[in-house]
């Protein structure tokens, strides 16, 4: 479905380039959710730009479905962290956007907004405004207007990173949920190694100077995740493994 293949990517310095990227190769499946999580600067971000084309590599290639990315595209619906929602616009007109971009005839635009906005579970805040709703809310907000526009593939930078520590386990459980019902091929940033472990079918530990992956971690547990899962040992155990992948690489000099 997603193919990285041997993707570098620097950038000039005063005097020099810094490689955000060496030689990153890495396959992602139909469907199959995969998290990326690395120390701050290995370049998570940078990746994610080239899936979503906003950033071309300057060796090797990404490909969706065997064609080259070059520039964003509706197969790719793109969630940051800051929520990147219409203020102006309420809940539905916001979801309603994209599929109003592309052309979508009234009413199947309600309807497919409906759905989602269902989906999300914020179908009692449909006609409230964003400054409205609390940071776990906008998120999900932004995450059924990602939906609406049927991407099969869904690009997700941190997106729970402005959220407290309990909303984020929510927001976890719910975008397994969602995910559950309407499957899509998800690459998913974060610096959360439990939430990296909790949402993945395959854990991807990357590293810095250069960018790059050092490890992965198939997450071999089933869905749904629950509470119950969290605290397991099998849990546990993996965690331990990309916690020590993660926090124990060899500082470069
Ligand atoms: N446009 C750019 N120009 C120059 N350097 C850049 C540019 N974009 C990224 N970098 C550098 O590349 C490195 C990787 O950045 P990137 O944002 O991809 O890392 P990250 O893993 O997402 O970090 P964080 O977790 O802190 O967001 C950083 O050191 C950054 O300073």
């Amino acid at each position: 479905m997603i193919t990285i293949d041997r993707v570098g990517k620097s950038f000039a310095m005063k005097n020099d380039r810094f490689v955000a990227l060496e030689n990153v190769s890495l396959e992602v499946a139909e469907n199959e959710f995969v998290t990326i999580v690395g120390p701050s600067g290995c370049g998570k971000t940078t990746l994610m730009n080239i899936l979503a084309g906003l950033e071309t590599p300057d060796a090797g290639q990404a490909l969706v479905r065997g064609a080259r990315i070059t520039g964003p595209g509706p197969d790719r619906g793109v969630i940051f962290q800051q929520y990147a929602l219409f203020p102006w616009l309420t809940v539905r007109k916001n979801v309603e956007f994209g599929l109003r971009t592309a052309g979508v005839p009234n009413p199947e635009r309600r309807e497919r907004a409906q759905h989602f906005i269902d989906l999300v579970g914020l179908h009692d805040f449909a006609d409230a405004l964003p400054r409205m709703l609390s940071g776990g809310m906008k998120q999900r907000c932004a995450i059924a207007r990602a939906y609406a526009v049927n991407p099969s593939i869904l690009l997700m930078d941190e997106p729970f990173g402005a959220v407290d520590a309990l909303t984020r386990v929510r927001l976890q459980e719910q975008l397994l949920q969602t995910w559950s019902q309407e499957k899509r091929t998800v690459v998913f940033i974060t610096h959360d190694v439990d939430e990296a472990v909790f949402l993945a079918n395959r854990v991807v530990v990357m590293a810095a100077r250069p960018g790059r992956i050092v490890e992965i971690v198939d997450v071999d547990l089933p869905y749904p995740r629950t509470e119950e899962l969290r605290l397991s040992p099998d849990f546990t155990a993996l965690r331990n493994r990309v916690w020590s992948a993660v926090y124990h690489q060899e500082p470069v000099a």
